[in-house]
């Protein structure tokens, strides 16, 4: 079970909405991601109807078993049992964590985002996983994201809590990922900087290698 070894697993985490991209279906770009060298998937679709987000999530969740690498749903507990997920993803406007353990029981990893240290110390008491800490950087894939928050909060938890599995998420790339990583991230959550790219498996397989150095 993931859960128990969550850390490596952080360090290129792709989170992907059902939308068509560059002519390319997102199975297509699951498939090209996990190629480049992915180490989690996350599906964060919505819009699209239920048995659409049923059946690409399926497919997409097969997909992640082949490869080893876990699969999460975003939001949506009922999705996330309904496809077996490995684990699951809320902020602070979803189901806090303490009900969402409730409700999947002990094997599912349960992520929480945290934009400041009182975010931080909450997620963490009601029982998260691991973290998602941004955003860090200007990001156009989430409207409501909110000011950058720099690299600083990962920097506090890390001291405070040096085992706590966390990733930076919003507007990170292989040019500024860096900085994450040496302030303590286990690695970097991305939408953009696969999704976006004209070949997502280079760009997969990119951010990789720049994790891989940046934690030297
Ligand atoms: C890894 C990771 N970190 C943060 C988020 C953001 O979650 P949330 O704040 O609930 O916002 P939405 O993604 O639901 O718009 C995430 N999805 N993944
Ligand atoms: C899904 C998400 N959560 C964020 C947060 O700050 O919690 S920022 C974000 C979008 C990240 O997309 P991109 O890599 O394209 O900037
Ligand atoms: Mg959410």
């Amino acid at each position: 079970m993931f859960r128990n070894n969550l850390r490596p697993h952080l360090a290129v985490y792709f989170v992907m909405d059902l939308q068509e991209i560059q002519g390319r279906s997102a199975l297509e770009t699951a498939r090209a991601a996990l190629e480049g060298g992915i180490t989690m998937l996350q599906l964060r679709e919505k819009k699209a109807p239920i048995p659409q987000v049923l059946e690409q999530g399926r497919a997409i969740r097969g997909l992640c078993r082949e490869y080893g690498v876990p699969f999460v749903v975003n939001d949506r507990v009922d999705l996330a049992l309904l496809l077996d997920a490995d684990g699951i993803h809320v902020g602070q406007d979803d189901i806090p964590g303490r009900l969402v353990r409730k409700l999947v029981g002990e094997q599912m990893f349960i992520g929480i985002s945290a934009s400041s240290p009182e975010e931080a110390r909450v997620a963490m008491t009601e029982g998260a996983d691991y973290l998602g800490v941004g955003a860090i950087y200007a990001t156009r894939t989430k409207g409501d994201a909110g000011a950058p928050i720099g690299t600083s909060l990962i920097e506090s938890i890390r001291s405070e809590r040096p085992d706590m599995p966390m990733v930076g998420i919003g507007g990170i790339d292989r040019t500024n990922l860096e900085p994450v990583i040496r302030s303590g991230a286990d690695g970097v959550a991305v939408v953009s900087a696969i999704a976006a790219q004209a070949d997502p498996k280079q760009a997969a397989a990119e951010l990789r290698e720049a994790v891989r150095r940046a934690a030297g």
